[in-house]
């Protein structure tokens, strides 16, 4: 046996045992109970660190460093300490982190440990201190090869890409790891990342970062391992979460595997559809509708609505213990203003309503003050009329009636735990649900006419015409109007995990925020982002050229100007990892028609197998279809198959081809297959959006592109 793969398994060997020994040992410490918060604690972390090495088992080392000093670094999945510091297994983890301490040198170095970086990005050119970089291939716990790069002295793969393409780090590696068979289930990508993909995981994280990048570039890649990285990098996000929003189901379950293989659970998988909690999209709206639900006036529109509905200023007459009590309206006046100053509509009714207690409690007191005047002044009279002095123990105090401090304070908790000033404070000022104030604004056109000006009388009328229940243009107006709303009550939220938490809480406020597909947000949308995350630590990553969505926007700066103005970084990625180059060959002319002036990607490899497509008529569209699905399969025994149709064929092919996924352009975003059969194209690119779309379909494939092209449209779909 080569002896590199001898010496990697020896190291294997020992990082696999002292996984193991950490894990035991940290299940034998997860097995007391925890008796106060502390312990509740460090229970957490344990299980966390627990959970990190449990994933570790596969691909735990896959890296090699060898520096010119002669130190040598062993980069995996987790970091391992040699021996547990002072005893204590949770030292043992996370230790890479500070892997420049000499005098304790890890056993194995986190890959998102700073002193891993040069595995992603040292070449022959900027070598950074190292002599070579070995990748090591494993399959469960055994080393089945070894990749070396010599980094000085010449003969390096680093700077020199295959076919052309500069700059590829492990070339050898990374063409093995896209040569692999398709899953259907994304897998991490962390010992084959690529140091532009390695500059986007590790960028600074104050501000939104928007990353442009053609199709199969890595950009889901480089999202979920920034997510590992930042939770790694800055523990606090841990505590507030990281949120992650992807554009389908579908492609949440084809990407949920990654981010728990890297370790992490403090996150959150959503749609924009799914992000109001007990609130669901029940129907897909025209494109018309969405395009204008999706404007950013939405929000002005939604402002005045809230603020129309606080109560105007007017004198308050409250009845308590059977008398009647007036507040002017001067007095509610100042109560209203100082209630509303830049507090959402619940809370700033419920600081009213305290006035408001407080206001009656004082007035009930003041009248009985008055009154006790009015029976002084009478008594004194009376006395006068007898000539006799008022005495000391006959006076206004003596007779008791005047409330103290402590007892008008009682009188007001009294008057705020009362049925019927709850009812009165509720026919004032009414709570409201953002369901029904947002259906009603919906289906009101002069109330839409008055309030939304820039909206055109047909506009309104398209809008005032939609079924009430919610599509997918609905709910960032539901979000903005809950957000202005505020909750009734301080919501509580459910679950013991931090993502279990944020997931029940509409406004949890996460850590981060990553968007994939995020040129399909409209303005509205992004708006439910930022809300989610108002420190703006966002990473959006999306291909503006494969915008399908209603809005209008062809450039990242339109389609985040009303949101974030232009305080946002940009970045790209240039490379196709997934797309031969066989398939790229076909997209140049479909991005162009596409209205883009951008190049496609450049594709990273060639499968050696030429785009084929065959013309078929209607009436033979499903039986060849799955003559040539089966064909497929059997080419790429072992992998995956899918089939892109536009949405009227659909029904069509549905019985003749079983379960092999069958999609419409637009749901296939962002997934894979080893081939795809692509049906009709022509009817996809005759869509709104319809070349973006084709753009979408044709690159769907790691290996094989057949097409079947229909001889007579006019036919009716079987
Ligand atoms: N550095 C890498 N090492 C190994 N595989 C990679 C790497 N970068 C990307 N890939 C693979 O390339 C394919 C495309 O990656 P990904 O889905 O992240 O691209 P994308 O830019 O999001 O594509 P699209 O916009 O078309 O959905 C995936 O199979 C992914 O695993």
């Amino acid at each position: 046996m080569d002896s590199s793969i001898t010496e990697e398994q020896d190291f294997l060997d020992a990082a696999m045992a002292r996984r193991d020994t950490l894990a035991a040992h940290l299940r034998d410490e997860l097995d007391h109970d925890a008796t106060d918060r502390v312990e509740v604690a460090r229970q957490r972390m344990l299980r966390r660190q627990y959970e990190a090495l449990r994933q570790a088992g596969e691909g735990l080392v896959f890296g090699r460093l060898d520096a010119v000093d002669g130190t040598v670094r062993h980069i995996g999945r987790i970091g391992l300490f040699n021996a547990p510091a002072e005893g204590s297994p949770d030292a043992s983890l996370d230790a890479s982190r500070d892997a420049s301490r000499d005098e304790d040198e890890p056993l194995l170095v986190d890959w998102r440990a700073p002193a891993a970086r040069p595995f992603y990005t040292a070449t022959a050119i900027e070598p950074q201190g190292q002599r070579r970089r070995r990748h090591i291939r494993t399959t469960g716990s055994i080393v089945v090869g070894v990749d070396d790069e010599p980094l000085v002295g010449g003969g390096s793969d680093a700077s020199g890409g295959g076919d052309g393409l500069d700059g590829l780090v492990g070339e050898g590696a990374l063409l093995a790891a896209l040569d692999e068979r398709r899953t259907g289930q994304m897998t991490t990508a962390i010992s084959t990342l690529q140091h532009e993909q390695d500059a986007i995981v590790r960028a600074d994280a104050t501000g939104p970062l928007i990353v442009q990048g053609g199709p199969g570039t890595g950009k889901t890649v480089v999202a979920l391992h920034r997510v590992a990285y930042l939770l790694f990098t800055y523990r606090q996000m841990a505590e507030r979460a990281v949120l992650v929003l992807g554009p389908s189901a579908r492609f949440l379950d084809y990407i949920a595997r990654v981010l728990p293989a890297l370790g992490e659970t403090a996150v959150v998988a959503a749609t924009c559809d799914t992000l109001l909690p007990g609130v669901t999209v029940g129907r897909t709206a025209g494109r018309a509708v969405e395009e204008i639900k999706g404007r950013a006036m939405w929000q002005g529109v939604l402002e005045r609505r809230v603020a129309a509905l606080v109560p105007a200023a007017r004198e308050l007459k409250m009845r308590w213990d059977g008398d009647f009590y007036v507040i002017p309206a001067a007095v509610v006046a100042q109560a209203l203003t100082s209630a509303v100053q830049g507090r959402t509509y619940h809370r700033a009714r419920a600081v009213f309503a305290e006035q408001l207690h407080q206001l009656l409690a004082d007035t009930v007191a003041e009248q009985r003050e008055s009154l006790l005047d009015e029976m002084e002044e009478g008594y004194e009279d009376i006395l006068s009329r007898f000539s006799v002095e008022p005495s000391g123990a006959a006076s206004r105090s003596d007779l008791d009636g005047l409330l103290s401090e402590d007892e008008i304070d009682e009188l007001r908790e009294r008057i705020a735990g009362n049925a019927t000033i709850a009812r009165f404070v509720e026919s004032v000022w009414p709570t409201l649900e953002p369901q029904t104030l947002l259906r009603d604004l919906l289906h009101d056109p002069d109330l839409l006419a008055r309030l939304a000006p820039e909206l055109t009388p047909d506009e309104i009328t398209a809008v005032v015409a939609e079924p009430e229940s919610w599509s997918s243009g609905d709910i960032p107006l539901l979000d903005a109007l809950w957000e202005l709303l505020g909750d009734v009550e301080e919501p509580r939220p459910q679950g013991e995990f931090t993502a279990d938490k944020a997931r029940s809480q509409r406004g949890w406020v996460y850590g981060h925020v990553v968007v994939d597909e995020a040129q399909e947000l409209s303005e509205m949308q992004w708006r439910m982002v930022l809300r989610r995350c108002p420190s703006r630590s966002v990473t959006a990553v999306g291909d503006i050229d494969q915008t399908e969505a209603a809005h209008r926007h062809t450039t990242w700066s339109q389609a985040v100007r009303a949101v974030l103005g232009d305080r946002w970084t940009p970045a790209e990625l240039t490379i196709c990892y997934r797309t031969p180059r066989e398939v790229m060959e076909l997209t140049g002319p479909v991005l162009f028609e596409a209205g883009s002036r951008n190049a496609p990607p450049r594709a990273v490899r060639s499968s050696g197998v030429l785009p084929w497509q065959l013309a078929v008529t209607t009436g033979e569209l499903a039986g060849i279809a799955a003559q040539s699905v089966q064909e497929l399969q059997q080419r790429w025994e072992g992998g995956t198959v899918g089939v892109i149709a536009p949405g009227s064929r659909i029904p069509g092919l549905r019985a003749a081809l079983g379960d092999v996924p069958l999609l419409t352009a637009t749901q296939s975003k962002g997934l894979e297959w080893d081939a795809t059969l692509l049906i009709d194209a022509e009817a996809i690119a005759a869509e709104p959006r319809g070349f973006n779309a084709l753009y979408v379909a044709l690159t769907r494939c790691t290996q094989e592109l057949g097409r079947l092209t229909i001889t007579d449209p006019d036919q009716p779909p079987g």
